[in-house]
């Protein structure tokens, strides 16, 4: 069932395992006194075995044995749910049991392999119920005591139906919580990525159709970054461009929005911001770079500044004509010496 790599490719799976196994070994010591007190102790002692498996499955888990846990955890399922149905009826529920394999099956095994244990299961299930059509249960036990055990079990699987389903929701939403994640952001700043941040552009061009309100662009690029990779390593320059992202963060608003555009290029969104007030933006950014100990994140003797173009959209643009006008201004911004912010022309 190609089991051991499962570990390494689902390890949320073995600790889920893990805990079923705590969970239904606890269970068998409740059987054990309860049948006891049923006055059943074959049944009783049936499970000081269970215990014994679950636990021996625990601990193979623990261990990364998957395989030997599997098998004991199988085994002690069919076994179990096989016993107490032929030793005490159909109506004992042990059956029910057999349910719960169908989603640990489906999650735990490749396609082929599931399909092959489901219809396994599915067959042993069926053959039980069709033997208990012709025998009678061989150690039976009094009818309230077997409506007791029906509703326990019954209760049990209920519980850890409800357990695992919602343990599976909350894998899949925080699988879905990263992906967005991956698929939104630069790992190196935790700014929005190029692709989120066109995105997020165009649906701002949309509501300034609607509203007619100002939005604001500001492109900014550090100076003579290949000097600071080139001095200091680009794992220096890594830090610095983390830190950029800091600098422009903490001199912005939360509605603004602040993406990673190129390699040492970022490009600022500023809602309801018209020109005017995109380049104070602009030029409290460029200040805020004056300001900060950048000789702390380099580890060396070098200033860091940037440049930063300033545009707004206009009626009847898209966004590559309103970018583009920053862009322009950055451009001026570099050849007119650097550490500079440039307001688009007219
Ligand atoms: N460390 C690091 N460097 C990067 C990354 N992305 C791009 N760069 C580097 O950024 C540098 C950009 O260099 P240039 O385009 O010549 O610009 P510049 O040196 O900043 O010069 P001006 O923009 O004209 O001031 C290149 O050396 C790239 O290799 C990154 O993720 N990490």
């Amino acid at each position: 069932m190609n089991y051991e790599p499962e570990r390494e490719r689902r390890p949320q799976f073995w600790r889920l395992a893990m805990r079923c196994a705590q969970i239904a070994g606890t269970v068998d010591v409740i059987f054990f006194f309860l049948f006891h007190a049923l006055g059943s102790p074959v049944l009783a002692w049936i499970n000081v075995v269970s215990v014994a498996m679950y636990a021996g499955a625990y601990y193979a888990l623990k261990y990364h044995k998957n395989k030997i846990a599997v098998v004991l955890i199988w085994a002690e399922v069919l076994g179990h749910a096989g016993l107490g149905t032929v030793l005490i009826g159909w109506e004992s529920g042990f059956h029910y049991y057999l349910l719960m394999f169908i989603p640990a099956i489906c999650v735990s095994a490749s396609r082929r392999w599931a399909v092959y244990a489901l219809l396994t299961l599915w067959g042993y299930y069926v053959a039980l119920d069709a033997l208990m059509w012709y025998i009678e249960p061989l150690q039976p036990i009094p009818q309230t005591a077997l409506n007791i055990v029906h509703l326990f079990n019954l209760s049990v699987v209920f519980a850890m139906f409800s357990y695992l389903a919602s343990y599976y929701l909350s894998m899949v939403v925080s699988a879905q919580r990263k992906l967005r994640e991956m698929a939104t952001t630069d790992s190196l700043t935790g700014l929005f990525n190029r692709r989120h941040m066109t995105y997020l552009a165009e649906k701002e061009v949309s509501r300034f159709r609607r509203s007619g309100h100002p939005v604001g662009f500001l492109l900014l690029d550090v100076d003579h970054f290949k000097s600071i990779n080139d001095a200091f390593g680009h794992e220096a320059g890594d830090r610095v461009l983390g830190c950029v992202a800091d600098v422009i963060r903490e001199e912005l608003r939360a509605q603004d929005l602040i993406g990673r555009w190129g390699g040492e290029e970022f490009l600022v969104i500023l809602p309801d911001t018209n020109a005017d007030k995109a380049q104070a933006s602009a030029e409290r950014i460029r200040k805020a770079f004056l300001a900060r100990d950048w000789r702390a994140v380099i580890g060396g003797d070098i200033d860091v500044t940037i440049s930063i173009g300033v545009s707004e959209l206009r009626t009847g643009e898209d966004l590559s004509a309103a970018v583009s006008r920053a862009d322009e201004a950055l451009y001026r911004g570099k050849t007119g010496g650097r550490n500079r912010v440039e307001l688009e022309t007219i």
